[in-house]
């Protein structure tokens, strides 16, 4: 990944095709295992750096995949169905974007259809597009809900995301048992105060806190 890319251009094509090749991240991470302090020749670390780097395609898949093109297929026969459709408890698996630990906690996915409904688990697909990036919270709660907003283009949308970062619980200030909690309202789950209840209602008001 190219440190220099700006910002606005990081998801495009246009950078995965700038990507180093397999090599040039096995040997990057050959020298980060020298660089703890350990040999990565001695047999339990030999292995290492063709293991991160496929950990590393697996934790950064979402770059791959386009979010919009998962909620292309939708459907309308739903007999009138208005009311709020709310997925809760999505674990999500993410990695901050500023020391590439792990992100741990769960999401809340709801939306207000308008005539339209889409497949259920594409809602769980397009948070884990976003999570299986680089991130910092509020950004893959803005990311999830917008890209719900923009392509369903439901009555609202709304997304809370709940979780443990261990950039905070691993290191640095050392604090396990907090949680962040982010939130993105759109549409009627913005301006109706009662819609907005219904959604807190029904995700639960007292919640424990997030794994990780
Ligand atoms: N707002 C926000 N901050 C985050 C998120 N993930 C990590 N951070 C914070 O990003 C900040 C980066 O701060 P820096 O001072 O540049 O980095 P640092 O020296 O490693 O900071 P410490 O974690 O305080 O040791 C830290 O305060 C992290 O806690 C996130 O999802 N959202
Ligand atoms: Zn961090």
């Amino acid at each position: 990944m190219n440190i220099q890319t700006p910002s606005h251009v990081i998801d495009t094509k246009a950078s995965v095709e700038a990507r180093p090749s397999r090599a040039e991240a096995e040997a990057a991470v050959r020298t980060l295992l020298r660089w703890s302090g350990d040999d990565p020749d001695r047999e339990g670390l030999v292995d290492t750096p063709a293991r991160v780097a496929r950990a590393y395609e697996e934790f950064f898949a979402g770059y791959e995949v386009d979010p919009v093109e998962l909620l292309a297929r939708s459907f309308e026969e739903t007999d009138g169905y208005d009311e709020m459709v709310v997925l809760r408890d999505i674990r999500v698996e993410s990695h901050c974007e500023h020391h590439m630990v792990p992100i741990i906690g769960r999401a809340h996915i709801a939306y207000l259809p308008a005539g339209r409904v889409v497949g259920i688990s594409k809602l769980a697909r397009v948070l884990e597009v976003y999570a299986k990036r680089l991130q910092i919270q509020e950004k893959l709660t803005a990311q999830v809900a917008n890209c719900i907003n923009d392509v369903l283009k439901p009555k609202g949308v709304a997304v809370v995301i709940e979780a443990a970062h261990q950039c905070m619980t691993t290191r640095g200030i050392h604090k396990p048992g907090v949680t962040m909690v982010t939130s993105r309202m759109l549409g009627a789950f913005r301006d109706d105060p009662s819609t907005r209840r219904e959604f807190l209602a029904m995700i639960g008001g007292q919640r424990s806190s997030a794994e990780g």
